[in-house]
Order: structure tokens, then C-alpha cells, then sequence
């Protein structure tokens, strides 16, 4: 079918990446002061971020050299110390992973001699091979190592995030959600879900698959389930999916959308986890409307979530014109917003128009 060999790697590289940030997430709430950068933007990235921004593109190197990354992160303005922290990590990480699952090979693919990730130097390098400017043309990797970085300081929901982008559209996405418990939510658990919970993949013309994290590191292509986002027939039985920072959407134009569609519940989590959510069928309506009409959405925020959420049947638009979203315009979306729901069509051009006719009617 295709993309076989990059699926296997990037659902190996997202898998340790999530057993990483898991793993260190208290500690690097409990240091917050050595363990986190706050950058030019005023947004946070921390120690983890940046390991498992170094385990996955190395991954992605040791496989496919001549492939271009745009990832989140760089190691620019990085002192040696902070990136020394960032190499014990990762070592210390390789250690627990190999002895926790004692004889998984599958994790073998992600280094080698010619992409070893074993000096600082290694690891700069390697940050900074996600420095690409993006485009339409030939095969892209996006990356978002943590997304949710404030979820993931406030002990919440956070999601290591991978997509591969193909001339500009989206053909494979992988979602690491080390903090997900789906009995929260109406769902169901699986029983090894609390290790570090789900990992999601979706290819394109091929679907959307979960399966818990720690059922992969023995069994890599078992234990996967085929899932589909909910067929409703009207707004009024759906469920929204916002943020829980107030400051990446304007929650009181979606309290605006909710109250004229008749939607009565919604669910707040921090990440793409909103678009797995989506894809379970556990919510409908992924609300994200700029709290700016300048702010420009990255590409690593909604890649991987795109074909996640495509693949189970859902339709993602930005949150103005009920346009499709284009990952070959460069590090960013020029759409404003985005909406993403369960579909069908009309239900999502109802949803359209009216959150089109609430940020119209702004005054900015
Ligand atoms: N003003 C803003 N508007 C919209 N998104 C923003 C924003 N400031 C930061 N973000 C993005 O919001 C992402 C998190 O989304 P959510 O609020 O759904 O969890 C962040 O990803 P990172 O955490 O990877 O930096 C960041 O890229
Ligand atoms: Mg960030
Ligand atoms: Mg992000
Ligand atoms: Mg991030």
C-alpha cells in the first residue's frame, strides 16, 4: 500500500519519544526553573521537548536521509550545559526502555552509525535538522515533539506529534498521548493504557488505527483497532473539543457558536489530543478560533491531527472561509482558525457559516 517502512519508524520514534516525555514530566515540572526555556514568543519549551525533538528526527535521519523536516524546536542560543541535561536524558531514557522491555528490537531502527546520538554536538545537529522552511514540493516530516507544552507543566494532556507531508498534502500522522485515560472521557480503557497510554496513526487513503503504548514496544503491528469518528444528524447531540488555554482560542466566540448550534457539552484538553478524541468518537467539533485574525497557525499543531482526522471520517477546515487546510505553504497555515468535526459535510458547513458570521462580525 505504501509509506510501510515510514510508518513503522515514525510510530518506533513517536512510541520512545512519549515513554521519555511521560517519564520525565514531573521531574521537569517539579524543576521547572533548570528544565524550562521560556522563548522569544513568551511560550515555553522544555528539556523534554527538545529529547524527544532529538530522538524522532534522528529516526527519521538513520531511515530516510534525504527527507526534509520542519520541526518545532531549535537548539539556537542552547548553552552546552542545558544540552548536556538534554543528552543525559536521553541516555538515561534509552536505558529504562531497554531494560523495561527487555528484548524489543523494534527501537533498533532508530539510530545507527551514521546518525548516532551520542555527543552534544549529535544532538544540536540533529534539533536543528527540523529547521525547514516547508513547501509543496517533494516528501516534508512536520514534528511537534510536545505539543501541549502548558498541559504537559500543568501535570495535564500533551501529545508528541508526527506527520508525513508529500507535496503538500498530509499522508501519514502519528499522535503519542502518554497522558490520555479514555474512562475520563465516556470511552473505555484498554488495560495496559496507564504505562503511557495511546499511540494514534492514521494513513491516507487507508484510515485511523489506536493502540495502547505499551502493547507496541513487544508487539509492534498487533493491538492496533480501526476507529471512526461519530455520524450524528444534527449539531444539537455533538460534543466540542477547545483548549484549555484561553489564550490560543477565543473561548467566548465558541461559547457564542456552541449556544446557536445547540451544542451542550464540551471537553477542554490541552494538544491534538482533540483530534484523537475526534477520531474515537468521543467528541465532534474541534473549535479553535484566533484570539488574533493575524496569527498564523503552525503546521505542526494540526499535520499529523489532518489525516487522523480525515482517515476517520471527519472534515478540518480553517474557522472563516470553510477552506481546506494547506501543509505546502511553508512553517505556517495562511487559513485563520481552525474547525475540525465528525462531519458529515453539511453539518460542518452549518458549523461554518456560523462561526464565519461570529468572527466577521468582529470589530478587529
Ligand atoms: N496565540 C496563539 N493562538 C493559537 N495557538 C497558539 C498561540 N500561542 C501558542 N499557540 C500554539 O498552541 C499550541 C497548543 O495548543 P492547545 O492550546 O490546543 O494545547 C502550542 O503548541 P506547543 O505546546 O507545541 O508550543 C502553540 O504552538
Ligand atoms: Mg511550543
Ligand atoms: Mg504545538
Ligand atoms: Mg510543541
Amino acid at each position: 500500500m505504501g509509506y510501510e517502512k515510514e510508518l513503522f519508524v515514525a510510530t518506533q520514534a513517536v512510541l520512545k519519544a512519549s515513554f521519555l516525555t511521560k517519564r520525565i514530566q514531573s521531574k521537569v515540572i517539579a524543576h521547572r526553573d533548570t528544565s524550562t526555556i521560556t522563548k522569544s514568543d513568551q511560550s515555553p519549551v522544555t528539556i523534554g521537548d527538545y529529547a524527544a525533538q532529538s530522538i524522532i528526527i534522528n529516526a527519521i535521519k538513520a531511515n530516510f536521509p534525504d527527507d526534509k523536516i520542519v520541526g518545532e524546536e531549535s537548539s539556537q542560543g542552547l548553552e552546552d550545559v542545558f544540552v548536556s541535561e538534554i543528552l543525559n536524558e536521553i541516555r538515561e531514557n534509552d536505558q529504562v526502555f531497554e531494560s523495561e522491555f527487555a528484548g524489543q528490537q523494534a527501537s533498533k531502527v532508530l539510530t545507527n552509525e551514521k546518525f548516532p546520538l551520542k555527543t552534544i554536538q549529535d544532538v544540536k545537529t540533529v534539533i536543528d535538522f527540523g529547521d525547514y522552511e516547508g513547501g509543496d514540493k517533494g516528501r516534508v516530516w512536520c514534528l511537534d515533539p510536545i505539543d501541549g507544552t502548558k498541559g504537559f507543566l500543568r501535570g495535564e494532556q500533551f501529545a508528541v506529534c508526527l506527520a508525513l507531508i508529500v507535496d503538500g498534502t498530509t499522508q501519514l500522522g502519528v499522535i503519542g498521548c502518554p497522558n490520555l485515560s479514555l474512562n475520563q472521557y465516556g470511552g473505555e480503557d484498554s488495560p495496559s493504557y496507564d504505562r503511557f497510554g495511546y499511540v494514534f496513526r492514521a494513513a491516507r487513503r487507508q484510515g485511523t488505527w489506536f493502540a495502547p503504548a505499551a502493547a507496541l514496544t513487544t508487539e509492534p503491528e498487533t493491538h492496533w483497532t480501526k476507529i471512526h469518528a461519530r455520524k450524528l444528524s444534527s449539531t444539537t447531540e455533538m460534543v466540542s473539543l477547545e483548549g484549555a488555554e484561553k489564550s490560543h482560542s477565543s473561548h467566548e466566540e465558541q461559547s457564542i457558536i456552541k449556544n446557536k448550534l445547540g451544542i451542550s457539552k464540551s471537553l477542554h484538553l490541552d494538544s491534538q489530543v482533540k483530534y484523537c478524541m475526534l477520531a474515537l468518537g468521543l467528541g465532534d467539533v474541534y473549535l479553535r478560533l484566533p484570539i488574533k485574525m493575524d496569527y498564523q497557525e503552525k503546521i505542526w499543531d494540526h499535520a499529523a491531527g489532518n489525516v487522523i482526522v480525515e482517515e476517520a471520517g471527519g472534515v478540518h477546515t480553517d474557522s472563516l472561509e470553510n477552506v481546506p487546510l494547506n501543509f505546502g505553504q511553508g512553517r505556517t497555515l495562511h487559513t485563520k482558525g481552525v474547525i475540525a468535526s465528525s462531519g458529515p459535510q453539511e453539518l460542518h458547513d452549518l458549523i461554518l457559516r456560523t462561526s464565519g458570521k461570529v468572527l466577521k462580525s468582529r470589530n478587529n
